[in-house]
């Protein structure tokens, strides 16, 4: 009798302390997810600048540039969804042509500005005379894809002065005009970088040079004009089949080629789609593809995030995003090495 009952107690206890055991690890397993949930809601409380939303109907889209190629494809999307749109370029034929086709496509008549975005007078003019703008996107810029040693001064030169001088000249130019607005609703100023923005690339030189000095631009200006309710978005496209791209194409070094390939290439009007739902959500960093949103993971350093989920990404993917940077490098550098043997023999 007395053991029966010390065995029932045994059992008892042992059970008592196994549901206790299984209690616990239930907590814990309750307890997993309040980590990245608190991670989560710290993020949703600091991000800055705070989320915004950039409406497009009704507004005065100005889109340096706009006469080829994502430009263009920029400033159809922008009048078929309603926007007052002005484009300006150099070549008054280009500009007359790309009006032509857009009216032909939507409907809507743009306003045309021939000027030169190294000549800031010029540029200064045309944007006065269009009236203020609501969204400004500074897309023009040149390349040419050479290794720096077959790479003539002036052309260094004028790769620098169209797509980093002339991006100051333009924003410059349309910035008191955009800072006295009022109750004109929030402000966008978006430039138009490139993955070669993001990462240099062999042939790039000077081109990656101009393309990340827009970074340096876009996030000082974010933060000057923010309490302007103007923001800033920041453009990443990979190779796009625009004019301007098959004409670089004719020389490209090879090797250019191969690296940029790690990316694959899009057409120009998924690009303007994708560049067109990035200014309208106001992100600081718009990328275009599968492999561009990891290159902006990879890449992302100090620049402002204003999406807490974004944010999070960024956050635990951080290591491991490093280690896929270091494997494309060493794949890169294996193609230079391999490029290089078939050169010289
Ligand atoms: N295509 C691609 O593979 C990629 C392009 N990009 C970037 O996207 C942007 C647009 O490129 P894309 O559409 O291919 O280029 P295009 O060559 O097709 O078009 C360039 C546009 O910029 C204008 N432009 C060039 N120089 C000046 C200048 N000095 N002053 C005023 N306007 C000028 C051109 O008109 P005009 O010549 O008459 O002045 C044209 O309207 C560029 O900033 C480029 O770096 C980024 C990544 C990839
Ligand atoms: C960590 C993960 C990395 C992911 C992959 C990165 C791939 C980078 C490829 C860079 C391609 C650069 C194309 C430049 C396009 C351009 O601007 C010219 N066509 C001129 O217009």
């Amino acid at each position: 009798m007395m053991i029966d009952e010390l065995t029932e107690l045994h059992i008892a206890e042992s059970f008592f302390t196994r549901s206790m055991a299984a209690m616990d690890s239930l907590f814990l397993l309750f307890l997993i997810p309040l980590i990245p949930l608190s991670l989560l809601s710290i993020l949703a409380l600091i991000v800055r600048p705070r989320p915004i939303k950039i409406p497009i109907k009704s507004r005065h889209v100005f889109i340096t540039g706009g006469s080829s190629g994502i430009g263009l494809a920029l400033a159809q999307r922008a009048a078929s969804e309603g926007a007052r749109v002005s484009i300006l370029a150099r070549s008054a034929v280009k500009l007359e042509e790309a009006k032509k086709s857009i009216q032909l496509a939507t409907g809507v008549e743009v306003a045309t500005f021939s000027a030169d975005v190294r000549d800031y007078d010029a540029v200064s003019k045309a944007i006065d005379e269009s009236g203020p703008i609501d969204v400004l996107v500074v897309n023009q810029g040149v390349f040419t894809a050479t290794e720096l040693v077959k790479h003539s001064p002036e052309d260094v030169k004028f790769t620098i002065d169209v797509n980093l001088v002339g991006s100051f000249n333009v924003i410059k130019a349309a910035l008191p005009a955009m800072k006295a607005r009022k109750d004109r609703g929030p402000a966008s100023i978006t430039l138009v970088s490139s993955q070669a923005g993001q990462v240099g690339i062999y042939g790039y030189t000077a081109y990656s040079a101009s393309k990340f000095g827009l970074q340096g631009l876009a996030q000082a200006l974010q933060q000057e004009v923010i309490a302007d309710d103007i923001h800033v978005t920041l453009i990443f496209p990979p190779d796009t089949d625009t004019p301007g791209f098959e004409e670089e194409q004719k020389s490209r070094p090879e090797v250019t080629s191969i690296i940029a390939a790690s990316s694959g290439s899009m057409k120009t009007e998924e690009v303007a789609r994708k560049a067109m739902d990035g200014i309208k959500s106001g992100n600081f960093t718009v990328s275009c593809n599968f492999e561009g949103f990891l290159l902006s993971l990879a890449t992302t350093g100090m620049s402002p995030q204003r999406s807490c989920w974004l944010a999070f990404l960024e956050v635990i993917t951080a290591g491991p995003i490093r280690l896929v940077a270091l494997f494309f490098q060493w794949d890169w550098y294996k193609a230079i090495e391999k490029w290089s043997k078939t050169k010289t023999k």
